[in-house]
């Protein structure tokens, strides 16, 4: 029996890099996976023999959208211009990531689409991320020697996930970290008109001197199984400032004496994401009991 890493997974196939010998093996899953409600996905570590994955162990950490496992760092392709910049969208994806506890950077495309004026704007934006505590990418011009320097500094080393919208220009970053990948990238018009994605499996690559995973893109992100107290934890900004709150267990909403509600006031919090948390919040607490059945 070897142990190995999945690779790649597709149509039911998985393939899996042995730690023996550094080769890839075409292995399929037991049916008794299934039969758990297990599913093998991309990152995972795995025992296979003879083209079966017999074991899957245990996981540091995982995402559901993408499927993905064992990650040290999510890089979020987020698009300032077609498709447009969703703030909305991005505090989903970090969210997602806070609660999956894998470290997220900010990475901006497309940004030699904006006018000085517009750049301006997203300085700003970046400068806020930054001040939550995210590590941040935004280009002066798109694919400039410093901000690809920027990224592969960041991969290097690590496990990592490149995530987002479809047609942010994933895997247009990856080529042009390592032009060897020749990934395919897909016409921008027609992935937002027809929902078209250009890339259909999630596969880990060797970029640089780390690895990550290129993952098909979407269009929207719901927010994953949450108690709606528990949010604002997940928004780092509002968890530092919830020790002044007046109320432990304060939600930010209608509560008095709100810190969060104060720092949104003083422009300490953007308002955006105060929007956004008030939006995911109804959601969740909206959301109807998910009886899950098997
Ligand atoms: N102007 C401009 N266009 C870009 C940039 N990056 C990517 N594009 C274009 O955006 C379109 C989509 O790029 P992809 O790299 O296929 O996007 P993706 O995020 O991998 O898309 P999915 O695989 O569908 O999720 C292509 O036409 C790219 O040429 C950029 O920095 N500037
Ligand atoms: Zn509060």
């Amino acid at each position: 029996m070897a142990k190995g890493k999945i690779y790649q997974s597709l149509s039911g196939f998985y393939d899996v890099l042995s730690d023996d010998d550094d080769q890839i093996y075409r292995t399929r899953a037991r049916g008794n996976f299934r039969k758990r409600g297990l599913t093998p996905i991309v990152g995972d570590e795995v025992e296979f023999e003879d083209g079966y994955i017999l074991q899957m162990l245990p996981r540091t950490n995982s995402l559901v959208r993408p499927p993905i496992a064992n990650i040290d760092q999510a890089i979020v392709a987020t698009a300032v211009k077609e498709p447009d910049f969703s703030s909305n969208l991005l505090d989903r994806q970090l969210l997602a990531l806070e609660v999956a506890g894998i470290e997220p950077v900010i990475y901006f495309t497309k940004t030699d689409l904006l006018s000085e004026d517009e750049l301006a704007q997203f300085k700003t934006i970046a400068a806020g991320y930054r001040q939550v505590g995210y590590e941040v990418v935004l280009p002066a011009s798109a694919f400039s020697t410093d901000s690809l320097t920027a990224i592969k500094a960041l991969l290097a080393g690590k496990e990592n996930v490149i995530m987002g919208q479809t047609g942010a220009g994933k895997s247009t970053l990856l080529n042009h970290i390592t032009p060897q990948l020749e990934l395919e990238t897909g016409e921008i018009s027609a992935a937002l008109h027809r929902g078209k994605h250009t890339t259909r499996k999630v596969a880990l690559l060797k970029v640089g001197d780390g690895l990550v995973a290129d993952t098909p893109g979407f269009s929207s992100y719901d927010p994953i199984e949450l108690d709606a107290r528990e949010l604002g934890q997940y928004f780092p900004e509002f968890k530092r400032a919830s020790i002044h709150c007046r109320f432990r267990g304060c939600v930010h909403v209608n509560e008095p004496d709100c810190e969060v509600k104060r720092e949104v006031e003083t422009g300490e919090i953007m308002q955006f994401r105060y929007d956004n948390y008030l939006q995911i919040y109804t959601e969740i607490k909206n959301r109807k009991p998910n009886y899950k059945t098997k």
